[in-house]
Parts: C-alpha cells; sequence; structure tokens
C-alpha cells in the first residue's frame, strides 16, 4: 500500500483530564500515516486519483479548533476516523503528543492503527 505521511503537524488545541486543562489550548503534535486507495495516482499524476494531504490538515485544524477531549487516545481515534471516513483511506496510523507537559520527558503521546493494511 502506498502511504502518505505528515510529520510533526502542530495544533492547538483542547486536550486534556485536568481542571485548568479545559480552558487552556495546549499545542499538539500529530504525525500521520494515511494509506491511499490505489496506486493510480503514480501513474496518472492527477490529485484526483490521491488524498489532497493540505485539504487533509486543513480539515483536522478546523476540528481541532472546535472539539474538546480529555484524552489523547479519544483525540487520535477521532482523527483516524475523519481520515478515513472523509478522505477515504482504507488505513491510518495517527500519533498524538503533548509536548513538555510532563516534567524531565519531552513528549509524551499514543499511536494508534485503524483500517486494514494490505501487503
Ligand atoms: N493515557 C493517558 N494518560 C494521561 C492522559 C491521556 O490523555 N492519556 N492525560 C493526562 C493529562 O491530561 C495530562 O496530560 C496533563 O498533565 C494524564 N495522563
Amino acid at each position: 500500500m502506498d502511504i502518505i505521511f505528515l510529520r510533526e503537524m502542530r495544533a492547538e488545541t483542547i486536550i486534556g483530564i485536568y481542571e485548568w486543562e479545559k480552558t487552556t489550548p495546549q499545542t499538539i503534535e500529530i504525525d500521520m500515516e494515511i494509506g491511499i486507495p490505489s496506486e493510480a495516482p503514480c501513474h496518472s499524476d492527477d490529485i484526483r486519483d490521491t488524498i489532497h494531504y493540505g485539504a487533509v490538515v486543513e480539515r483536522l485544524r478546523t476540528a481541532l479548533a472546535e472539539r474538546h477531549f480529555l484524552l489523547i487516545e479519544a483525540l487520535a481515534e477521532y482523527i483516524a476516523k475523519v481520515i478515513r471516513d472523509d478522505f477515504g483511506s482504507p488505513w491510518v496510523m495517527v500519533s498524538v503528543s503533548k509536548l513538555g507537559i510532563l516534567p524531565g520527558v519531552k513528549r509524551v503521546g499514543v499511536s494508534i492503527e485503524r483500517g486494514h493494511r494490505p501487503r
């Protein structure tokens, strides 16, 4: 399967289980691997045959500005669902990191994989 990857996308969102986190936006970092439905764009050279990565980023930035989650797990699940349902990806890997939230830890996060990845 061919994969589009996006690394270290930063976004502002309300995320967290503690009271201060429910009012203060935090910067999160998102890494994505997005399976594309076919090899067609490699041959056609046509953006209509693939997933427009700019459209993914725009869609997620809008959603993250509006949606609030408690857990990074739930946020990662939401992102995976958007990519699969709205962009038609058969397989995604999504990692969400919080930066500098724990003393002595540069970043902490979760990675999830959804859908089927054909060999
Ligand atoms: N597995 C998780 N553990 C924790 C989460 C989380 O989203 N998933 N969140 C927090 C707090 O919001 C924390 O990031 C604030 O310091 C704690 N543990």
